[in-house]
């Protein structure tokens, strides 16, 4: 099986964990996809009912809406039972990356809203460290230059993000600096020391969110429980 194989494995199974009735949250990614389509399916033939869907993603809720899944704003609901979404590496911790896609904004409120949180990867997203992954720092663009500088002396090797030959914008209009960091030797204390820059908005260190992973490998679905 390839990559895109186990991305649709993982994405058809966590579907079995949404319920008739709940609150979900729907992540944003190639893997989210295919569990958005699968859930969609299992809309339309009735098999799952009454469900809200609150997106991470102005994609994402495209994808449901025109699968005809209820979706609303996340100011709209009080709680979300469960979200799922993608992640770009996952360290042995259960710590993550995430913002692969430019979304990790929306999807960190998301999942500060969740009750429970899901990521479903294929095999290669499972990493003993951190940091091989370009982490993701979604910055405002007012003075966004001074933050890449800053970032550039403190030796984080940012690059810009990009779509084509303009500046990557997410769907709250910011810029993402990616930083190649080859290696993480300790997630909290540079969160710590991003959020606290000024102009960053918020980072892809997703620390002690997860409770449960669905891990698509060769031999089929494997759940690794984080918490
Ligand atoms: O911003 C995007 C998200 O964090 C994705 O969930 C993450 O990048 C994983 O995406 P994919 O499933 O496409 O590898």
């Amino acid at each position: 099986m390839d990559q895109n194989a186990l991305k649709e494995q993982t994405g058809k199974e966590s579907v079995k964990y949404i319920k008739s009735g709940m609150i979900v949250g729907l992540g944003t990614g190639s893997t989210v996809k295919y569990m958005v389509d699968e859930l969609g399916k299992q809309v339309q033939e009735g098999k799952i009912k009454d469900i809200i869907g609150v997106t991470t993603s102005s994609r994402t809720a495209k994808q449901a809406t025109d699968l005809g899944i209820t979706i609303k704003d996340i100011d709209d609901v009080d709680h979300i039972d469960l979200t799922i979404d993608g992640a770009d590496e996952i360290s042995d911790d259960f710590q993550g990356i995430k913002g692969g896609g430019g979304a990790l904004l929306w999807e960190k409120i998301v999942a500060n809203a969740s009750n429970k949180v899901m990521w479903i990867v294929d095999e290669s997203k499972l990493v003993h460290k951190l940091g091989a992954f370009p982490l993701p720092v979604e910055v405002i663009p007012f003075g966004a230059q001074h933050v890449f500088n800053r970032l550039e002396k403190k030796g984080y090797k940012p690059t810009w993000r990009m779509d084509g030959d303009q500046k990557y914008r997410t769907d709250e209009n910011n810029y993402i600096i990616d930083l190649h960091l080859g290696e993480i030797n300790d997630p909290k204390a540079l969160a710590d020391e991003l959020i606290h820059m000024v102009g960053v908005v918020e980072t892809g260190l997703f620390l002690n969110r997860v409770n449960d992973v669905i891990v698509g490998t060769q031999n089929g679905p494997k759940v690794l429980h984080a918490r």
